[in-house]
């Protein structure tokens, strides 16, 4: 399954749009806006399979929008494993949650997979639609006249691996170079370049993401989780790990490391003495053998505001433009439901270069995902927090709401699912997790000791969300609330 490289004469074609990545978004939204009769050029810098450790289970809510893009068969023949939940453990206690039901009583599935596996068949699936033009080369620059983008210059990757080897020659090779960059235009600019975009900084105001923390990958073998298709979270110390299946015979480990990664040999040690002793003893002989024979993957998880896009001729989606700590898995998600929205948008526009529509397009976008991106967003953050030992009582609780059942554990797993996309419900879910908390910490007599723990816990509670709903600008519906915990604060 080869994608179609179609590179020849581009520079003399008309595009309707340009592509910037063929990832998860740039690739969907290809397709998509392709399908709907634009004339799509997508460049992709790399298109051989990407082995990464990002992106490798799909929240049931990111199905139900490859479904609406017509791409579901992007999960057939690689392997890819249902999942119906998750299961979360602290040391041998665990809670198994799961997705919400459809109206038939069946679970509604997400599914686990190989990145790059899914990611080529994106590609393919997009090179197969005959308004998509998707080629390999790296986008250097926009092309930009009186603040507005009317295209890119990029290099075709032949050209790119001749400079790199001739990075001492004289000038007359870089003259060379430069005339190897071509430049290619059309009335819009998408830009889906990734967490590592270096077109960010011409599009957005504040283009340096927040790091958080580093996630290191493992693949374990010959062995099986405590909850069969179901996704992992192992409360662990300092910070959670995450496992799920990704192959038949394959399980993706992620460790989180807080802080500063240190080196390779001292993470070894690391997971060996602190973090393996901390899991069930039915997959530590695994990890351990992974150790010995995987290399260490390492990705940062950073969190990026959506910013406004005000530049014409220009948008830019997916993780370059928006991203949260990856623990819930919702990036793909929310890349996929904003190119839903956008590609009906811009797939109903006639007149591309009609920069007063493409302007109130954008305006409708901002409000329409807002729900989806909310949720995702603040839930990602507030639960990495949360599921961090630095908050020891607040991940008691959370473990404990969790473990109540009924609503209480339906309502926290379906706005995670990405099914049903509620930021008010979210809020709502988290303050009940703190009171639940504080109730659990006062029972049966509150002393003077447990009513000092409970109002920390509150704080902890604010403290964490209330940045998170601010940011977002999901707290102007919450003002009741939120001066009541300010005025607990004080
Ligand atoms: C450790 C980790 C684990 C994650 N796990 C999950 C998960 O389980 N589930 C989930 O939903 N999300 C997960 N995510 C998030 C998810 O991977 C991203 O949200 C998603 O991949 C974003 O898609 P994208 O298309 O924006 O970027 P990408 O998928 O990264 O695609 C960007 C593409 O642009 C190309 N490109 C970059 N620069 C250029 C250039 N100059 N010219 C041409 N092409 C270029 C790249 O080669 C790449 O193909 C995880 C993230 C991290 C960090």
């Amino acid at each position: 399954m080869e994608p179609i490289n179609s590179s020849l004469f581009i520079e003399d074609q008309k595009f309707d749009i340009i592509i910037v990545g063929a990832g998860v978004a740039g690739a969907a939204f290809a397709y998509s806006l392709g399908s709907k009769g634009k004339k799509v050029l997508c460049l992709e810098r790399d298109l051989s399979e990407p082995d990464r450790i990002v992106g490798e289970l799909m929240q049931p809510g990111g199905v139900k929008q490859l479904r609406e893009l017509g791409m579901e068969d992007c999960f057939d023949g690689i392997d890819s494993a249902l999942v119906f939940g998750y299961g979360i453990f602290k040391e041998s206690k665990g809670v198994k949650l799961q997705y919400p039901k459809d109206k038939n009583g069946s679970i509604i599935n997400g599914y686990s997979f190989h990145h790059g596996r899914f990611v080529q068949k994106l590609r393919y699936k997009a090179s197969t639609c005959q308004n998509v033009t998707l080629v390999e080369g790296t986008v250097k620059s926009l092309i930009e006249e009186d603040g507005v983008v009317y295209g890119v210059r990029f290099i075709e990757n032949n050209k790119i691996i001749e400079i790199s080897n001739q990075d001492n020659q004289n000038n007359q090779d870089n003259q060379d170079n430069n005339s190897n960059i071509k430049e290619v235009r059309a009335p819009l600019t998408l830009v889906c370049d990734g967490c590592f975009s270096n077109l960010r900084k011409n599009v957005i105001n504040d283009p340096t993401p927040l790091f958080t923390s580093t996630f290191v990958g493992l693949v374990i073998r010959g062995c099986q989780l405590p909850f069969q298709s179901h996704g992992h979270v192992f409360l662990c110390n300092p910070a959670p790990i995450l496992m799920y299946r990704i192959g038949s015979d394959e399980i993706r480990v992620l460790i989180d490391i807080p802080g500063k990664c240190p080196t390779n040999n001292d993470l070894k040690e690391f997971i060996k003495t602190v973090t393996v002793p901390q899991l069930p003893e039915s997959l530590r002989e695994a990890l351990l053998t992974a150790l010995d024979t995987d290399q260490l993957k390492k990705m940062p998880n950073s969190r990026l505001h959506p910013q406004t896009i005000s530049k014409p001729g220009v948008i830019m989606i997916g993780d370059a433009w928006n991203m949260r700590h990856p623990l819930t898995g919702s990036g793909m998600t929310v890349a996929l439901s904003d190119v839903n929205i956008l590609s009906r948008h811009i797939g109903s526009i006639s007149d591309l270069s009609d920069r007063k529509q493409i302007s109130k397009t954008l305006q409708m976008f901002m409000v329409e995902r807002k729900p989806m991106a909310s949720t995702l967003n603040v839930l990602a953050g507030a639960l990495y927090q949360v599921f961090s030992a630095s908050n020891e009582h607040l991940r008691q609780a959370c473990l404990g709401y969790l473990d109540l059942g009924g609503e209480f554990s339906a309502g926290p797993v379906s706005l995670l699912s990405g099914l049903r996309p509620k930021p008010r419900v979210l809020a709502m879910h988290f303050f009940a997790v703190a009171f639940y908390g504080v109730l659990k910490n006062l029972f049966p007599f509150p002393t003077p000791s447990k009513i000092i723990r409970s109002y920390r816990i509150l704080c902890a509670a604010s403290d964490i969300v209330v940045p998170l709903l601010r940011s977002e600008g999901v707290l102007k519906y919450l003002t009741f609330l939120c001066v009541a915990l300010r005025l607990t604060n004080k």
